[in-house]
């Protein structure tokens, strides 16, 4: 792995050293402070160029084109909102998706699975242990954004979400943010509909180099990848981990993420 990650900057095989343990705290504070932390040079030079050449050939030919209008929520209705309210206001996503199955012995699964990574996000998250998905398609997905494609504004349903960048789109293909535009105890939907109408003055843009490794905590927080413009595709690297061993999606939410059941 060392030839892959620069552990040199990034001490993750060293747990519990002095070095290890200053890691952790920065990304803390980061994440305590922005909401995400990001390290840069994650990857040594040349290895996302690599990760891409693998994936390349599936994304090219056999990635799930995903494509639909949804609201922020991703939800049909809200209860208590009445289905015109400019919260709801619909926007449309579309990218291309590969699944883990597509990409054995890839780079980014062999990155996904390291144990010392999953230790150093458990202890940067407060969480006891992390471990892997056992769902075979959605265990890691690397998404792709070609010119005009977005993915458009949500909240995320898990509480953080880990992002390896690949590939940075020429423009555009940006992650812009809107840190905890709700809470857990205040949907504050008059900010959600200033933010989807484009007049909210706090919302920032995160412009990535690929091999970044982002840590994005996004249940409160509205997210988008802004369009892709220009010809070289956006490409990321998603890492699903979750508390409980053994997480395994529906074969209707495979269904509905990749088309697919298997
Ligand atoms: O592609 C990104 O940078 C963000 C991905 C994201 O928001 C998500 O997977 O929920
Ligand atoms: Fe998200």
């Amino acid at each position: 792995m060392k030839d892959i990650l620069d552990l040199d900057r990034y001490p993750l095989d060293r747990e519990a050293s002095p070095e290890w343990k200053h890691l952790v705290d920065q990304s803390v504070a980061a994440l305590e402070a922005d909401g995400m932390f990001n390290l840069e040079g994650f990857l040594r030079p040349g290895v996302a160029e690599r990760a891409v050449k693998e994936v390349r050939p599936v994304m090219d030919t056999r990635s799930h084109i995903h494509k639909r209008m949804h609201n922020i929520y991703f939800k049909p209705d809200i209860p208590e909102l009445a289905p015109d309210h400019p919260a709801l206001r619909k926007v449309e996503t579309v990218s291309h998706t590969v699944c883990a199955d597509q990409i054995p012995g890839s780079t980014v699964l062999a990155i996904y699975e390291y144990e010392p990574l999953l230790r150093f996000l458990a202890a940067a998250m407060g969480k006891q242990q992390l471990h892997v998905m056992l769902d075979p398609l959605a265990r890691t997905n690397v998404m792709g954004y070609r010119a005009g494609e977005a993915l458009n504004w949500h909240f995320d349903r898990s509480e953080f979400t880990t992002t390896l960048l690949l590939q940075a789109a020429e423009r555009g293909g940006d992650l812009e943010y809107r840190t905890d535009l709700r809470s857990d105890d205040n949907p504050n939907y008059d900010g959600v509909a200033k933010l989807l109408e484009g007049r909210d003055p706090e919302a920032k843009i995160l412009r990535m180099k690929a091999g970044t490794l982002n840590v994005f905590r996004g249940k409160n927080t509205a997210h988008r990848v802004t369009t892709v413009e220009g010809e070289r595709e956006r490409m990321i690297a998603v890492f699903s981990y979750y508390e409980k061993p053994g997480v395994m999606f529906s074969a209707e939410e495979r269904l509905g993420f990749y088309g697919r059941a298997a």
